[in-house]
This record gives structure tokens, C-alpha cells and sequence, in this order.
């Protein structure tokens, strides 16, 4: 069983994560887990925030000598903004003086629409959002990258398995359907300012992102992570909650902002007959063995993977941020207002698509883990071969597209 837990809040001294269940032997280091931190932080629409924010990353528990040691991994990323924040977010009680006149400590009594900060100030009888707000952030996404990257190691080093995502959508523009990255592409990704491989739509982006930002206004748009190399049969049809489309939709709609997952071509497979929806088996050419035709499904059928690369969507709604304030009520005085508004992303699509990378890499460790188990890498690897093998010898030679061998 893989199990993993967030904590901490946006202003407060760090964000701490455990992952719990992972066999040993996981080659990953802080650097690995930095350079994560920072394809997070990256892409054009972010604020003013993630200029200056350092996400130092820490491995406080689990790892030594740069590799795993089987037991719970912790890590804790910094704040940068601390300093700023110890009166207002200290865990301890501060005298009243001290807080009197801090402008950032002041009421948040203007909810935002389409944040958190009216339903949680319902939920947990708060005055004011700031309690809400704090935790709410996607702030907190960062706890989730750090782990995910060390899910997203063990999916590489034990299975072959290589995830990565990109930008298919921002607001209007979209990109278009022969600009997938492939397995290696991951870098080539990052290298464009929205993260997509379409030269034409990233220009089309930016320049919207401009002009959304021009109208004080904030942009949302879909992202898509493929995983290419996963061997047939994780997740299961036995059980709904054993389901790995389930498993994957739940995962990343418990990402903030996220409205929408679509599996494969999903919402468009509604729209076709039978005869054009579904992806025809054939067998492999001069090997023994199956193929199918096309990757319609998205890599899962019956709940489990296929063999085919895996392609899930996640749709992000516009930050709820406004820049142009939009109409609330400032609960205080029950009288009509604009929302509160400090600085924020014009858009965190790019981001988004690094976080639900995260989550599709500890999905995918988790189901790896039931399938193959093992307490080492070494161990879960052997287990995958043996599989394969015994698929082989069934005349059913899964080809894994794109993983490692
Ligand atoms: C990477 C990332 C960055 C975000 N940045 C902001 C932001 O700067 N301002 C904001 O209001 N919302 C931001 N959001 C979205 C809010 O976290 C989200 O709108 C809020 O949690 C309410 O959405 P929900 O209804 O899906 O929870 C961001 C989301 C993600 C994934
Ligand atoms: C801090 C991050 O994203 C934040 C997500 C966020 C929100 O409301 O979700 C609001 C902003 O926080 P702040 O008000 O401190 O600038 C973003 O910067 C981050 O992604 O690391």
C-alpha cells in the first residue's frame, strides 16, 4: 500500500510531505527533487510570487546517500516568504500590539468567487478567509511535486515508465493533435514558455496571456499527462475503487482549480459509433502477440492499463483571483462589494500540468506497488519481468510503447 499525506499552509514556515509504502532503492536526490520544484514554478501567466520563491526542498526522513530506504519518505519545502508572515501565521498565540497595524493581518472579510474562502469560512465557522485561504492555496501543490517526483522515479527505475505532460489548451487556443510529446520530450517541453511542442499556438498563448492580463482578467485552459512504457494489467475491472481510471479522475480532480478529466478522448468518444470508438486488436506482425490499432481509449480498458501509452486530461478552471475584482458581499457588513484581491497568477495552466504529472506518477506507483510489490526496486523489477515473461509465453507479448527497457 502507498500511502501520502500534505501539510502546511501558504504563508506559513514550510510545506511537509510524507509518501509512505515505497520499496528501497530509489536513486533520487534534493537536486532531483529542486529541479521538480522549479519546472512548478515556471511557465508565462505565473505571478509575482514565483519570481522570487526559492521552494527550498529538504529530505527529512527515508532517503540516504541518494537512495531510498524503504521506510517513510519526508520532505519538507521552505517558504521563502516566511520572515514576512511569523506574526501573522505564528502557530503560537502573538500579542495584540504586535499585530495592530500589520496591514497583512487585516480581515479578509470579501470573499472571492469561485475560491474556497466563503464555504470554508462557513464550513469552519471562521470570520474571515484568511484560515481558509491559507490552506486552500495551491501553495500547497508543491508538497504534492516533491513526492510525486520521487513516485515518478520509482515508475522509471523499476517499470521503465516515462510521465510527462504538456499544454493542449489555454482560453481559446488550442494546440493541435500531431504536437504529443514523445517519451524523451519532457525537456523540450519546459523549454516553451506554456509548455507545448506547437510553435504557433505557444505564440498564440503568450499573446493571449498578454491580453488577458491587459483586461485584468485570468485565463484557464487543459493539460494532458502521458505516461508511456506502463506493462498491461494495473488497476483492476474487479472492484469500482480498484479501477485505474477512477483512480487517476480522482486524483487529479483533487487538484485545485480542476473542473474536468477526460481519459483518452474521452468526452469526444461520446460523440462516435461503436465502429470508430474503440481500438481494434490485431496480432503483431511477425512476433506472437497483439496490437491495437489505435490509442483511443487512452491506455485503460476495464479499469487497466492496456500496454498503450496513457493519456489523461485534466481541464483548469480561470483562477478565481480576479485582478478585475468580481461582485461579492463583504460579510462583515452584509453590504455589496468587490472581492478582495492581492497578487496572483494570470494563469498557472503550466504549472497545473506539473502537479497532475505528480499525481498521475503516484496513481501510477501506488497501482505498480499492488501489482508487483516487492521492498526494493530491485525486487518490484524482477516481479515486472516475470510477468511479462509469463505474458510471453502465452503468446501475448505486451510491446509497451515508449517505455525504457
Ligand atoms: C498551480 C496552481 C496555481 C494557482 N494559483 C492561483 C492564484 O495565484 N490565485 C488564485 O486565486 N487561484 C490560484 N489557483 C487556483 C486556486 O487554488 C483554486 O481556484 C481554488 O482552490 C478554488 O478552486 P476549486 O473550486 O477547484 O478548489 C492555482 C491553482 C493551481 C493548480
Ligand atoms: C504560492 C503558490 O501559488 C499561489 C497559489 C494561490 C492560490 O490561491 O491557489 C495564490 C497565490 O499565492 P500568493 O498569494 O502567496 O502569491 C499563488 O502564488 C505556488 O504555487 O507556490
Amino acid at each position: 500500500m502507498l500511502r501520502w499525506l500534505t501539510a502546511g499552509e501558504s504563508h506559513g514556515p514550510k510545506l511537509v510531505a510524507i509518501l509512505e509504502g515505497l520499496p528501497a532503492g530509489v536513486s533520487v536526490t534534493s537536486s532531483d527533487l529542486a529541479a521538480a520544484l522549479s519546472r512548478r514554478r515556471a511557465g508565462y501567466g505565473r505571478g509575482a510570487r514565483m519570481k522570487f520563491e526559492q521552494d527550498e526542498v529538504t529530505f527529512t526522513g527515508g532517503v540516504r546517500h541518494g537512495a531510498t530506504m524503504g521506510g517513510p519518505v519526508a520532505v519538507e519545502v521552505g517558504n521563502t516568504e516566511w520572515p514576512k508572515w511569523e506574526r501573522v501565521m505564528s502557530p503560537d498565540p502573538v500579542p495584540e500590539e504586535e499585530l495592530e497595524g500589520l496591514a497583512r493581518n487585516a480581515p479578509l472579510t470579501r470573499p472571492r468567487p469561485g475560491h474556497a474562502d466563503l464555504v470554508g469560512m462557513q464550513k469552519y465557522g471562521h470570520d474571515e478567509a484568511r484560515p481558509v485561504l491559507e490552506r486552500a492555496s495551491a501553495r500547497e501543490t508543491a508538497a504534492r511535486v516533491a513526492i510525486g517526483e520521487v513516485a515518478r522515479r520509482f515508475c522509471q527505475q523499476a517499470l521503465g515508465v516515462r510521465i510527462l505532460s504538456h499544454v493542449v489548451s489555454m482560453g481559446t487556443v488550442e494546440v493541435s493533435e500531431e504536437h504529443a510529446p514523445g517519451p524523451h520530450d519532457m525537456e523540450r517541453v519546459d523549454a516553451d514558455p506554456v509548455r507545448c511542442l506547437d510553435p504557433e499556438a505557444s505564440a498564440r498563448m503568450v499573446a493571449e496571456v498578454d491580453d488577458t492580463k491587459k483586461s485584468g482578467d485570468t485565463l484557464g485552459g487543459v493539460v494532458e499527462v502521458l505516461a508511456y512504457g506502463l506493462p498491461p494489467g494495473l488497476g483492476s475491472h474487479v472492484h469500482w475503487d480498484r479501477r485505474l481510471d477512477g483512480r487517476l479522475a480522482s486524483a487529479l480532480m483533487g487538484v485545485h482549480a480542476i473542473k474536468g478529466v477526460e481519459v483518452g478522448d474521452g468526452f469526444r468518444t461520446a460523440a462516435r459509433r461503436g465502429s470508430a470508438a474503440h481500438d481494434e486488436i490485431e496480432p503483431a506482425g511477425d512476433s506472437t502477440g497483439v496490437n491495437r490499432r489505435s490509442n483511443r481509449a487512452g491506455g485503460v480498458e476495464g479499469g487497466m492499463t492496456t500496454g498503450e501509452p496513457l493519456r489523461v486530461r485534466a481541464a483548469m478552471k480561470p483562477i478565481a483571483t480576479v485582478p478585475r475584482a468580481l461582485e461579492t458581499v463583504d460579510v462583515a457588513t452584509g453590504e455589496a462589494t468587490q472581492a478582495h484581491h492581492q497578487r496572483s497568477d494570470v494563469t498557472a495552466v503550466p504549472a497545473a500540468g506539473v502537479v497532475a504529472e505528480a499525481m498521475v506518477a503516484l496513481v501510477l506507483a501506488e497501482a505498480a506497488v499492488e501489482k508487483f510489490g516487492g521492498d526494493s526496486v530491485g525486487e518490484t523489477e524482477q516481479n515486472l519481468r516475470s510477468y511479462l515473461k509469463t505474458l510471453e509465453d502465452r503468446g501475448w507479448t505486451g510491446t509497451r510503447p515508449g517505455g525504457d527497457e
